[in-house]
């Protein structure tokens, strides 16, 4: 690739538009076109016909600087992009924004006001008889979504007008008034480049120029041409260049080899490569461009409200379902309760007075204890049968199984008073335990019924201990854990897993609706529009990050005041630094939603790189940590 130069004719120059030595191919394949040279006069139309796939789009994209030519050189009359006009050969407008939206939004790229483009839009919608500005675009037929590109093409009054087969699916009447229109307009100077299939209709241009093999085969005014090869047809006129043109290729085949001839027509000339540039070309970010995108996705957002509000409720759905099912102690958790002691029809743990000490006590221990666990929110089953209970365990039917030994009260009371001064055997120590049995086949409602049944024996035991006249830390663990630095002793589960489930969610609503905003637009043809208006790839992820941080923060706030209302979340540190955090998790999700939507060539694929990824990321975002802990 050689030196790039700004190339703008000045204004007074008769041509408009001027193609030399056009070299063009994609990858490794053939030239598309081939060394081409083509000149548009100022004030005329330009009918520009060829077979399909010969490279008529090609090459006005490379007019428009959607491409660039791999050689050759391309000037134009325009120095800003918003002297240009181009309908490209897709629909490329928000099927979900109205007529007039649709108006507004290319207006506001050119930098027109609200009043301008309702006085141009009306005028256009009654000559291109579209059917009335409020109607939605996925509404109209597609010969009207046609008339409509065709009418933002023509909007802000450009000086050079581009159609890329303006006229398929428009019926012949209405083909003929576009036709006037596009007569009008070049006498006013306008200078317009229409490609067609319909060689006939071309008959109404200026100049056509017949494209074959990456070449034209003639630039000259139809009745010239007609003349000169004595036909009233141009279809028979191109078809006897073809022939004539074959006729060359046949007899410069006989004067040279064949390699040396094909080497000459698919290699690269040697001309230089002059890149298009235009003024707007040099900026970085325009407001009126942030206006405009801004504008539209917020009417894209709007119109599509299911999604909006699924961004918007699912973190508050995830959060509260997990608060109300996951992350909450359970409640009514049946235990199965073996009381060899006593009956557990015949505990009453309030008459409980006296020692636990002393040897004529009337009381058991066992009927204390499972008041305490009983206020934990158990349901204390009482059973009979061992292997009956164990087997209950075994069908999830209760979720513990706690079994007293006959002399519980007695041999807890020795163990805990002279438990160092007596030699008792293992067989008789064993009786002052109670035998526990946990289903550990789900290990969060196992650590609960775990720490309840520990916590509801330290408790039952410091109150025995303290009802004795000791001090009752003589009993417990020889460590004592002071307050946190952070947070609470007794923090719940939810208030960690609650953050993690707003980040997580933050994270990838953020991801998941801008590579699927990015990839809408990116397949229906809108992002290439819009580039064709001056607009950078930097201005449409930049008004897409502006736009998703408000929904982000709203999302948060409203995730934050359900949490911290409704459920047991206390909010812990400085609300600044959470929301700065949440700001900065919208931000990369957002960009890892612009690289999905890059890097992906539609919605599946999007759709899986995105179940892939997310995984990965939850499981080393250090996520499933938090939620441990
Ligand atoms: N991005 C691309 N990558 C690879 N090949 C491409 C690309 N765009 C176009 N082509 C190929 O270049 C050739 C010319 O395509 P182009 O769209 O310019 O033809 P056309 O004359 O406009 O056709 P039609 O009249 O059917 O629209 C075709 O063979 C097409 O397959």
């Amino acid at each position: 690739m050689e030196e790039v130069e700004i190339n703008v004719i000045g204004g007074k120059k008769p041509s408009s538009i001027i193609v030399r030595d056009a070299y063009k191919r994609y990858g490794r394949s053939n030239f598309i076109l081939n060394g081409l040279n083509l000149t548009v006069q100022e004030g005329t139309i330009y009918g520009f016909l060829g077979p399909s796939g010969c490279g008529k789009t090609t090459l006005l994209n490379c007019i428009v600087g959607r491409s660039d030519l791999n050689s050759g050189s391309i000037k134009i009359s325009a120095k800003r992009r918003s002297e240009i006009g181009f309908m490209p050969q897709e629909i490329s407008l928000y099927a979900d924004l109205s007529v007039f939206e649709n108006f507004l939004f290319f207006g506001y790229l050119v930098g027109m006001t609200r009043e301008e483009v309702e006085a141009r839009m009306n005028d256009l919608i009654s000559f291109l008889e579209i059917p009335s500005k409020d109607r939605f675009v996925n509404s109209m037929s597609g010969g009207q979504q046609r008339r409509l590109s065709i009418a933002v093409t023509l909007l802000h009054n450009p000086k050079i007008i581009i159609l890329d087969e303006p006229t398929v699916g428009i019926d012949p009447i209405l083909c003929n008034q576009i036709w006037q229109m596009l007569l009008e307009l070049s006498e006013r100077g306008k200078s317009i480049i229409i490609t067609t299939h319909y060689i006939q209709e071309a008959q109404q241009a200026h100049t056509i120029g017949l494209m074959r093999d990456g070449k034209l085969l003639a630039e000259e005014n139809p009745l010239a041409l007609l003349s000169q090869y004595q036909s009233d047809d141009l279809e028979n006129v191109f078809l006897k260049l073809i022939f004539e043109e074959q006729q060359i290729k046949c007899n410069k085949l006989k004067s040279f080899y064949d390699n040396q001839n094909r080497s000459s027509c698919n290699s690269k000339s040697s001309t230089r490569l002059v890149k298009i540039r235009f003024e707007e070309d040099n900026r970085i970010c325009s407001k009126r461009i942030l206006k405009a995108l801004t504008y539209k996705n917020f009417l894209v957002m709007k119109r599509g409200y299911v999604h909006l509000m699924f961004t918007m409720l699912l973190p508050l759905i995830q959060t509260s379902l997990f608060n109300i099912a996951i992350g909450a102690k359970p409640q009514d958790v049946p235990i199965a309760v073996l009381n060899n002691e006593i009956s557990l029809r015949h505990c009453y743990p309030h008459v409980y007075s006296g020692c636990f000490f002393q040897q004529n006590i009337s009381f058991s221990s066992s009927c204390l204890f499972l008041k305490y666990l009983k206020e934990e929110k158990y349901k204390i089953l009482s059973y009979h049968d061992e292997n009956k209970a164990l087997k209950d365990l075994r069908n999830s039917e209760v979720r513990a199984v706690l079994r007293f030994p006959r002399n519980y009260t007695k041999r807890m009371s020795e163990k805990i008073s002279e438990g160092m001064l007596q030699n008792y055997d293992d067989a008789v120590l064993l009786e002052g335990f109670v035998d526990v049995w946990l289903d550990n086949s789900n290990r969060l409602s196992e650590d609960f019924v775990r720490y309840d049944i520990m916590r509801s024996m330290m408790s039952f035991l410091r109150r025995a201990i303290i009802q004795c006249g000791k001090n009752p830390d003589i009993i417990g663990i020889p460590i004592v854990i002071e307050k946190p630095i952070r947070g609470d002793v007794n923090v719940s589960l939810n208030s960690y897993v609650s953050c993690a489930l707003m980040i997580v969610g933050t994270f990838f609503l953020a991801a998941a609706s801008t590579t699927l905003f990015f990839i809408a637009e990116k397949v229906g043809g809108q992002v290439e529009r819009t580039y064709i208006y001056g607009v950078t790839m930097f201005e449409i992820i930049l008004a897409l990050i502006l736009f998703q941080s408000a929904i982000g923060f709203t999302q948060a706030v409203l995730t934050m005041l359900i949490n911290f209302i409704s459920f047991d979340n206390p909010l812990e540190g400085n609300v600044f630094t959470f929301f700065c955090l949440l700001g900065l998790t919208t931000f990369s999700g957002i960009l890892f939603g612009v690289v999905q939507g890059i890097i992906s060539g539609d919605v599946t694929a999007a759709a899986y790189s995105g179940i892939g990824t997310s995984f990965i990321l939850s499981v080393t975002s250090g996520i499933v940590s938090i939620s441990y802990y």
